[in-house]
C-alpha cells in the first residue's frame, strides 16, 4: 500500500517549547514465520515539552510498537528517532522517561511504598531521598494512607495509580502511558483522567498516551495521533483547540463533540476500522 507520509500539526513558529520527541521517516518490520509485519510505516512526528499526545486507533496499528520504539524497547528497521535530544537508548539509560504498562504490574510481596522505591533501589539513591520521593508522589496520586499496603488490598484503580506515582519517583521528563486505564470501569476512568490531567498541569511533563477511547483522547490531549493498521501509520494529527485547564464538563460542549467527531471522521476516511 501507499503510504502517506504527513507532516503534523504539532509545530507552530511561535511555539517556545523545546523537541522531546522528534521522528522522522521511521519504520518497523516485524519479521514473523508467516512473514513480515509492517508494524509502522513512514512515521513523521514531532512531540514538544508539555505536550499531551494520544495515540488513538483500531487494535495492531502499531500504538503499542511506536510507544515501545520511543522507549528503546523495540528498534525500528528504518528512519530515525530522537527523545530529549538524544537517541532512545540514552534517554533510557539516563531515565528521561517513565513507562506505565495497562497493568499496574506491581510485586504482590512489596507495600505500595516499597513497589515505588524499587526503580530508585536500583538507581542507587538515598534512602532518605527515596522516602521524600515517595510521600511526594503518593500524596498527589491520593495514596498516602495506603503506603503500608500490599497491591492486592487496593482495588485496580488504586494500583494504577500506584504505577504512575512509581513512574514519577524517578522524576522522568516524559512520561509513556500505555493503555493505562482500559481495564477499569468508566467512573474510575474518569477519576483518574483528571488526576491524572492535574499531575500533567503540576509537573509540566511530556505526556505520550495510548488509547482506544475517542472521549479519553479528547478529554485528556494537546495532539491527538490517529493512526491506521496495516501497515501501521498516522493518518492524521489533530491539535486540539480544546483549553488545556479541563473540567468533566467540558465534554458537554460543543468544541468537544466537534473534536470527537473529527478523530472518527480520521478514523472512517481510512475504512479500515477493526
Ligand atoms: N514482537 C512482535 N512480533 C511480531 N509482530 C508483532 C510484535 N509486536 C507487535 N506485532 C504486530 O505489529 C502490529 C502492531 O502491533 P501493536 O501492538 O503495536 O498494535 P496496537 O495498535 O498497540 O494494538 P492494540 O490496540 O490491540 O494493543 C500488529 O499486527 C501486531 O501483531
Amino acid at each position: 500500500m501507499h503510504a502517506v507520509k504527513l507532516q503534523p500539526e504539532t509545530s507552530s513558529p511561535t511555539k517556545p517549547h523545546r523537541l522531546m520527541i522528534g521522528i522522522d521517516d521511521l519504520s518497523l518490520v516485524f519479521e514473523t514465520n508467516d512473514g513480515p509485519v509492517h508494524a509502522l510505516s513512514h512515521i513523521n512526528l514531532d512531540i514538544h515539552q508539555g505536550d499531551f499526545v494520544s495515540f488513538i486507533g483500531p487494535s495492531g496499528c502499531g500504538k503499542t510498537t511506536l510507544l515501545r520504539v520511543i522507549a528503546d524497547l523495540e528498534q525500528q528497521t528504518s528512519g530515525t528517532i530522537h527523545v530529549g535530544g538524544t537517541s532512545p537508548q540514552d534517554a533510557r539509560l539516563n531515565r528521561l522517561y517513565g513507562y506505565v504498562f495497562q497493568a499496574p504490574a506491581l510485586f504482590p510481596w512489596r507495600t505500595i511504598a516499597s513497589n515505588c522505591a524499587l526503580p530508585m533501589e536500583i538507581s542507587a539513591q538515598p534512602k532518605s531521598h527515596r522516602q521524600a520521593q515517595i510521600d511526594k508522589y503518593l500524596t498527589m496520586v491520593g495514596l498516602q494512607d495506603f503506603k503500608h499496603k500490599f497491591p492486592w488490598q487496593l482495588s485496580g484503580g488504586m494500583q494504577q495509580r500506584a504505577s504512575i506515582a512509581r513512574a514519577l519517583c524517578l522524576e522522568p521528563e516524559l512520561l509513556l502511558m500505555d493503555e493505562p486505564f482500559g481495564a477499569l470501569d468508566e467512573i474510575t476512568r474518569d477519576h483518574l483522567n483528571m488526576e491524572l490531567l492535574k499531575i500533567w498541569k503540576a509537573t509540566g511533563k511530556t505526556l505520550v498516551f495510548v488509547t482506544h477511547s475517542i472521549p479519553e483522547a479528547v478529554l485528556l490531549s494537546t495532539h491527538i495521533v490517529v493512526m491506521s493498521p496495516r501497515p501501521g501509520r498516522i493518518i492524521k494529527v489533530i491539535e486540539s483547540p480544546l483549553p488545556r485547564d479541563k473540567t468533566l464538563a467540558l465534554r458537554d460542549s460543543e468544541a468537544f463533540h466537534a473534536l470527537a467527531a473529527e478523530i472518527r471522521q480520521a478514523l472512517a476516511s481510512d475504512h479500515q476500522i477493526d
